[in-house]
Order: structure tokens, then sequence, then C-alpha cells
């Protein structure tokens, strides 16, 4: 290992994608780029979007290593009722998606993409009650 790798392999993914206001700033636009998704933004009705925004906001910032101030609902709970509304493979597909986009136009380099990507790809069967 390089001295540069040694200095850098206990960073988190939280710190290295820029902390808080970067993962605050990628969460707002990944949930404008959904609720103008055809495809997935009618689970997202009845939604109060400031209160998923926050509740994103925490899980991902634990999820990524950051501090864990998430107090939501596990993953297999939260999407429980959307299961039964008929939420599928094809929705978190698209949801990947809009998470993929929105670090690209964030300019996130694309090894971090492909780390973030891989906590989100993560809960996929908690979500989908597989
Ligand atoms: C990377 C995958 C996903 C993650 C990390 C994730 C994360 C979350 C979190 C943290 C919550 C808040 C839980 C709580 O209320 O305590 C939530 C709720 C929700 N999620 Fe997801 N989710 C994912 C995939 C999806 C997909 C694929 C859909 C549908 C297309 C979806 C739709 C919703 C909806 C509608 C809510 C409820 C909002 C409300 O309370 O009204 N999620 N999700």
């Amino acid at each position: 290992m390089s001295e540069t790798e040694e200095a850098t392999a206990n960073v988190t993914l939280f710190e290295k994608i820029g902390g808080e206001a970067a993962v605050s700033a990628a969460v707002d636009v990944f949930y404008r780029k959904v609720l103008e998704d055809y495809r997935i933004n009618r689970f997202f009705g009845n939604s109060d979007m400031d209160k998923q925004i926050a509740k994103q906001k925490a899980f991902f910032t634990m999820a990524f290593g950051g501090p864990n101030n998430y107090t939501g609902t596990d993953m297999r709970t939260a999407h429980a009722r959307f299961v039964t509304m008929g939420l599928n493979d094809s929705h978190f597909d698209a949801v990947m998606e809009n998470f993929d986009a929105t670090l690209k136009e964030l300019n996130v380099p694309a090894d971090l993409i492909a780390e973030a990507t891989a906590i989100a790809e993560s809960v996929r069967a908690d979500v989908l009650g597989q």
C-alpha cells in the first residue's frame, strides 16, 4: 500500500463524498428526479417529502459510514405496504438509475459512485420484501 493509500484507507465513504453538505445536496437532487419519474412517483403520492428527505439524509449518512442519527424504520418494515401495492425490481432499478444520475450530475468520482451504489443495492431484498 502506498502512503497515500494508507492515509485514506480508514476514511469513510461519507467523508470521501464530501460529508454532510454533499449528502444533503445529493438527496435533494435525487428526490427531485424521483418525483419527476413517472415509473415510481406514484409511490410517493401521500408522502410528506420534507420528512422523507430528512430521513433519507440520515439514512445515507449512516449507511456511508457517517454519524448515526437515523431514527426511522428498518427497510423491510418501511416498504412493506408498497410491496402490497406492487413494488418490484423494476421500481428498484428505476430508483437506482436516479441515484446514479444524481451522483454523476454532482461530479462524484466513479469509484465513489460504485461504492455508494453497492450500499444502496444491499437493501434491495429488504425493500422488496424478498
Ligand atoms: C436504495 C433503496 C432505498 C432506500 C435506501 C430507501 C430508504 C427509505 C427510508 C430511509 C425511508 C424512511 C423510512 C421511515 O419512514 O422511517 C423510506 C420510505 C419510503 N420509501 Fe424508500 N428506500 C429505497 C427504495 C425505495 C423504492 C424502490 C421505493 C419506491 C419506488 C421507495 C419508496 C418509499 C416510500 C414511498 C417511502 C415512505 C414515505 C412516507 O413515509 O410516506 N423506496 N425509504
